[in-house]
């Protein structure tokens, strides 16, 4: 039925997310840039992404795919690259969460491949 095939899907889906956010010890993605505290932010990066816009987007059915959430972790990595120079802590952790990332969603590709 429609209710069983959906629930893996989400649960992997919820997962993933799950293990990506481990990754962030420095909770640095928890939690949209604060504009207040960045306030030139939007000059720079047109789409911000953190994993609770990731999470509420999970919960609404915005993500049909790993494909798509691997689009909004690529997106939250990409924004913190172009706008923190590589000399900071920012940058050297998104370069680091990059990497670990991959390999989370790869196995991730390979589990849903499996349950259809
Ligand atoms: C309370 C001050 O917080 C920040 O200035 C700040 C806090 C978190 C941040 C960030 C800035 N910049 C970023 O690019 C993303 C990755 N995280």
């Amino acid at each position: 039925a429609l209710e069983l095939k959906l629930t893996p899907a989400l649960t992997l889906l919820r997962s993933t997310l799950d293990q990506l956010q481990e990754k962030d010890t420095a909770k640095i993605f928890s939690e949209p840039v604060n504009l207040s505290e960045v306030p030139d932010y939007l000059e720079f990066i047109s789409q911000p992404m953190d994993f609770s816009t990731m999470r509420t987007k999970l919960e609404g059915h915005a993500y049909c795919s790993i494909t798509d959430l691997e689009k909004d972790f690529d997106l939250m990595i990409t924004n913190c690259l172009k706008y923190n120079s590589k000399d900071t802590m920012f940058h050297k952790t998104a370069l680091q969460l990059r990497e670990v990332g991959g390999a989370i969603l790869r196995h991730a590709h390979r589990q849903s491949q499996s349950i259809g």
